[in-house]
């Protein structure tokens, strides 16, 4: 039985829809902001895998709440980390391109030097380094710009601006790769599995959506596909001020997903059944 933290987030909700025989933690189970009470939990329920989707994911807030955050995001982690050690069971932990400062143009590779440029991506990286220091089985997989049908996410927000209004700015010079929830899920359940067949496999992997594109790209494939009327103006980060620092580049080099016999999803293909799936529940 695979144990999952999270229930109501993008990923896990996409987990539970391809795996729903899976031991899902909400909140009320299982508190990120009691590192111990998940690693009980592992203890308790002594799972064949565990795959962590929570985390504190609110970029802007977490510069004011980096204490809570890193709880969530750094101890949490690190804690499950230790209990999979003790029984002998892989980890699956989700981590996120905002661990790099996006100098460059270059795709990052998984060993380069981190340099997170805010709260979140710090209180990350602090995860990261708490599951590879606990010694178990692990995959960590650092994705990028997650999109589904559910919770809060760029597409939504774009969906909801865009039927208000005939015009919205958006930044140019941020360039990454939106990741659907839905590949996401699959790619961490077959790590997972073939995790537990071998675990020389551990290690630290990219897998985020191609092609690359600036939010305003994505924008603009948003409005498009909806058929929203809404003309995206492109603006430089500097015209968008937020108060935390994001990465200009976050491309991510995903070419080790090679090792799970995984390959990068096409977002375009995913925003089309996304947008689909919302017409259903609209
Ligand atoms: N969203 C994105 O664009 C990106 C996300 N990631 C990473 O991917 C992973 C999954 O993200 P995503 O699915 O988008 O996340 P969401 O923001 O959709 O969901 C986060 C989940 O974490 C839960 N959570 C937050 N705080 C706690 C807590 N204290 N105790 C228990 N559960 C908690 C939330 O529960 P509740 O509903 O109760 O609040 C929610 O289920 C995360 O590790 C994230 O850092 C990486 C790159 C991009
Ligand atoms: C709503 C809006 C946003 N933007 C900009 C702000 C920001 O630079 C970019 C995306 O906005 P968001 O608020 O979705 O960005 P953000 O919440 O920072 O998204 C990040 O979330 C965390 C959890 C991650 O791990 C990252 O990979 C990434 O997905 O678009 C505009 O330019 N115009 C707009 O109207
Ligand atoms: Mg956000």
């Amino acid at each position: 039985m695979i144990l999952v933290f999270g229930q109501t987030g993008q990923v896990a909700r996409e987990l539970a829809r391809l795996a729903p025989d899976a031991l899902y933690l909400g909140r009320e189970q299982a508190d990120l902001t009691d590192p111990d009470a998940c690693a009980a939990a592992i203890r308790a329920h002594r799972p064949s895998a565990v795959i962590n989707a929570a985390a504190y994911t609110a970029v802007d807030r977490a510069e004011d709440e980096e204490a809570l955050a890193t709880l969530v995001n750094g101890d949490a982690p690190a804690a499950m980390a230790v209990a999979c050690a003790e029984i002998g069971i892989p980890l699956v932990h989700i981590s996120t391109d905002y661990v790099f400062d996006g100098a460059g143009e270059a795709p990052f590779a998984p060993d380069h030097p981190t340099a997170p440029l805010g709260a979140y991506g710090r209180t990350k990286l602090k995860g990261e380094d708490g599951v590879r220091a606990a010694g178990a089985t692990h995959a960590i997989m650092r994705t990028s710009w997650v999109f589904s049908a559910h919770g809060a996410n760029f597409v939504r927000t774009m969906l909801r601006l865009g039927a208000e209004r005939d015009l919205l700015n958006v930044v140019t010079d941020q360039i990454g790769g939106p990741t659907p929830a839905r590949a996401i899920a699959e790619a961490c359940l077959s790590m997972a599995q073939q995790l537990q067949a071998d675990p020389t496999k551990s290690g630290t992997y990219h897998f985020s959506g191609t092609p690359a594109t600036s939010w305003a790209g994505f924008a603009r494939a948003i409005m498009t596909e909806a058929d929203l009327t809404c003309e995206i103006i492109d603006i430089p980060t500097a015209a968008y001020p937020t108060p935390a620092r994001r990465p200009l580049n976050s491309r991510l080099d995903c070419t080790a997903l090679r090792v799970f016999g995984l390959s990068q999803p096409d977002w375009r293909e995913y925003l089309k059944t996304t947008l689909i799936e919302l017409k259903g529940t609209a």
